[in-house]
């Protein structure tokens, strides 16, 4: 069966999503474009719906964290900007026009989920492939370093470590001097120390008004680099906001108290018993302390928190009919 490529940008209602430009002053941060579009997105894998009806702008100068748990959809939305994959329906626009269309390609960099580097191929080599395929490149040199690879240049892929390989997976997205870059779970594989050094490669192409997409399975990734947040489930948007306000989209506070056994109590998502201590995680902590002081059971130090972004991302993936 034939799949519908993106519509042109003329039968486009929103306003247009950027061209490619010349001018230096695009991409910054004083006047965002949509760079990157999804309009009512919808993927089919046979019989699985990876996504359902999503629709999603990513603007310049953006940091957007795309975080769901396995079989969320973030690789299938990713391919579909990215070009690899074609939606079963909705439309799909990358820098101006189709992301079928190669000029579009070359203005993004992409690190898939998984890399596979020809072995014998030195890290120079690979390095220089990838900025053939570009108008222009950065530095060879200076990639390598903000990429922790320098003195590997000569070093062939297979000698590499799994670390090493990873971060350079990564660096080849930058090579080309993209507008928008997609990566796809980075850090996968990487050490603390690696980790929090590929960050600060990421965070330094975005303080230079680069714009980033990135899927993370580790929370304290998102909320350490996103501005943004879109927290996907089944193929859908459950929430889009900052890290604050999807914090507070879940409401989700932590109602820790100790007690012996409790009654039943409204508004209660999960009750967590350590040692003498019960954690209840709520949306409507008041409601379950009346509850509480009414059911008359004997408690004490009581404490109220809000929770982490683990927690309420946990949450919002578990409620099936939040919309964003
Ligand atoms: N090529 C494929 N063929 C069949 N089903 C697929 C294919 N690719 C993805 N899927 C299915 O589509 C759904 C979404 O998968 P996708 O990889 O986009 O999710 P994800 O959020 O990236 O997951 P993860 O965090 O595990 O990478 C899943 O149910 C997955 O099994």
């Amino acid at each position: 069966m034939a799949e519908p490529t993106a519509g042109p940008l003329a039968e486009s209602t929103a306003a247009p999503v950027a061209a490619p430009s010349t001018d230096p002053a695009a991409g910054t941060r004083a006047r965002p474009e949509t760079l990157a579009r999804a309009v009512g997105v919808t993927r089919r894998y046979g019989d699985v719906l990876a996504l359902d009806g999503l629709s999603l702008d990513i603007r310049s100068g953006e940091l957007v964290g795309l975080l769901g748990p396995n079989g969320a959809g973030k690789s299938t939305l990713i391919n579909l900007f990215v070009g690899l994959r074609k939606p079963s329906s909705g439309r799909v626009e990358l820098l101006g026009g189709s992301p079928a269309d190669p000029a579009r390609r070359r203005g993004i960099g992409v690190t898939p989920q998984e890399t596979g580097l020809p072995a014998t191929l030195r890290v120079r080599e690979v390095v220089d492939f990838v900025a053939a395929h570009y108008p222009r490149s950065v530095e060879r040199g200076a990639l390598l370093e903000r990429f922790g690879l320098s003195g590997l240049e000569r070093r062939q892929i297979g000698g590499l470590s799994g670390g090493q390989k990873r971060r350079l997976a990564v660096a080849l997205a930058f090579v080309g001097d993209p507008r928008l870059v997609f990566l796809d779970e980075p850090t996968t594989g990487l050490d603390v120390e690696a980790r929090r050094s590929l960050w600060e490669a990421v965070r330094h192409f975005h303080a230079e008004g680069g714009t980033v997409v990135l899927t993370s399975h580790y929370l304290e990734e998102v909320e350490a680099l996103a501005e943004r947040v879109v927290v996907i489930g089944q193929g859908r948007i459950l929430a889009d906001g900052t890290t604050a306000e999807v914090r507070d989209i879940a409401g989700v506070r932590r109602v820790t108290l100790t007690a012996g056994d409790l009654p039943e109590l409204p508004g209660v998502l999960s009750a967590e018993r350590d040692g003498a201590r019960t954690h209840l995680l709520t949306t409507d902590a008041d409601t379950l302390v009346r509850a509480l002081v009414r059911a008359d059971v004997p408690f004490s130090d009581l404490e109220i928190r809000p929770t982490s972004l683990e927690e309420a991302f946990i949450t919002i993936t578990a409620r099936p009919s939040r919309a964003a």
